[in-house]
């Protein structure tokens, strides 16, 4: 029997690779719900190749456009409840969880609620509401695959290990698009420059919080959730290649690595098909023709996205929610021109240090922490300009 495969987010960059990893093994994988935003020209061109039961856009209007488009007995819905129908319908088995920021959190606890197996990309879920999605997890035996790299990377070496020996987790980071510059060299860069990253090709919020080294804090923060350990656990290394996605320190000073060419239909499928192991055409390693592996420490004077993380995962409660709210409104503006890139680490160091936390949030605390946080961030920018 096929795997059924619902995805949220299908028309990004995870998204499609995701398909692709379908469209390899017609006979392990089968779509039976979609849910995007606004691309619609990608939706109907996906829906017409991998022919769901149902599709999900953000708006009534990019619903009706695709409705329009395609097979009448295709149901197309809307907005949050069409994305909750998605990830909890019927036939699925697996939900792959890949929308971008907090939006997807409310699905991916509707996905877990449904019990189905949870393959999950979009970490910002972790972040905001780690406590709420790892106990949903628990109490409906939901297991989580890690499609993140690293997180792959860390659950792939830790593949029958025993979880007491473990000394610490090594998160590498590639440093992201400006990880050659100083901070001084920060101040006028553009958009365009920041969406250049070195090694992979991603949606542009992440290929920011890369270049801020929020990516790699949200990373800290989510494999303290994944793998239920103390942040003391948990260090970065600076990998200028991203060959090496992570590494696990043993008791007995053993390190495990796992290690391959930066492409996210590997980690993608391992989720998909763990624990088998599937054949897949994907560039392969040359240790040869790489020659050389590189280290750096991540210095949080270089970085100060990565220390705001440590330190509000350290705090807990809603400090993670208010990191998460105001890093997506500072990068959304950002994205659109409307304030600096340093203005970024700004707007969230100011949020963190106005925000009155909550220990140990219910949903309805951290929908709160979020709204008051996006508020906070958005008057902040407001008044800068
Ligand atoms: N890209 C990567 O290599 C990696 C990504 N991740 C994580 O995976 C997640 C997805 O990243 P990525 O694929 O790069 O992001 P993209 O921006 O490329 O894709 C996001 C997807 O979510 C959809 N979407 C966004 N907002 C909404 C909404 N409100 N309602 C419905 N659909 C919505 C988009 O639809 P549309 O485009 O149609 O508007 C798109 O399909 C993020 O959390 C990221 O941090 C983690 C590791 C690696
Ligand atoms: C592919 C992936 O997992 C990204 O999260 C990646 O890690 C981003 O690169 P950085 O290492 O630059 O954050
Ligand atoms: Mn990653």
């Amino acid at each position: 029997m096929p795997e059924k495969i619902a995805i949220l987010g299908s028309t990004g960059s995870i998204g499609t690779s995701t398909l692709d990893v379908v469209a390899q093994h017609p006979e392990e994988y089968q779509v039976v719900a979609l849910a995007a935003g606004t691309n619609v020209d990608k939706m109907i061109e996906q829906v017409k190749q991998f022919q769901p039961l149902l599709v999900a856009m953000q708006s009534k209007e990019a619903a009706e456009r695709v409705a329009r488009e395609i097979p009448s007995h295709i149901n197309v819905l809307w907005g949050e409840e069409g994305l909750i129908e998605v990830a909890a319908h019927q036939d699925a088995t697996v939900v792959l969880s890949a929308l971008v920021g907090s939006a997807g959190l409310r699905p991916t606890l509707a996905a877990i609620r449904a019990k189905k197996k949870l393959a999950l990309a979009n970490k910002e879920t972790l972040v905001t509401a780690g406590h709420i999605v790892t106990a949903e997890a628990k109490r409906n035996s939901v297991p989580i695959l890690p499609v993140d790299s690293e997180h792959s990377a860390i659950y792939q070496c830790l593949n029958g290990e025993h979880f007491e020996d473990v000394v610490r987790l090594l998160v590498t980071g590639s440093g992201g698009s400006f990880r050659d510059r100083t901070r001084e060299e920060l101040k006028d860069v553009t958009v365009e420059m920041a969406l250049k990253h070195p090694n992979w090709a991603m949606g542009a919020k992440i290929t920011i919080d890369s270049a801020t080294m929020m990516n790699k804090g949200f990373e800290v923060i989510e494999a303290h959730w994944l793998f239920d350990l103390p942040y003391e656990k948990i260090d970065v290394i600076l990998h200028p290649q991203s060959i090496i996605h992570s590494l696990v320190e043993f008791r007995d000073g053993a390190v495990m690595a796992q290690l391959g060419t930066p492409d996210m239909k590997v980690p993608i499928q391992y989720a998909l098909s763990y624990p088998r192991r599937l054949p897949l055409m994907t560039e392969r390693l040359d240790l040869l023709k790489l020659a050389r592996l590189d280290f750096r420490p991540a210095d949080f004077n270089r970085y100060p996205c990565l220390r705001m993380a440590y330190e509000a995962g350290k705090a807990g409660g809603t400090m993670t929610t208010v990191l998460n709210a105001a890093n997506e409104v500072a990068v959304a503006a950002f994205l659109k021109g409307n304030c600096s890139f340093l203005m970024i680490e700004e707007v969230v160091e100011r949020a963190l240090n106005a925000h009155n936390p909550v220990s140990c949030p219910s949903l309805e605390e951290i929908d709160e922490a979020d709204m008051w946080a996006r508020q906070f961030a958005s008057d902040i920018m407001l008044h800068s300009v």
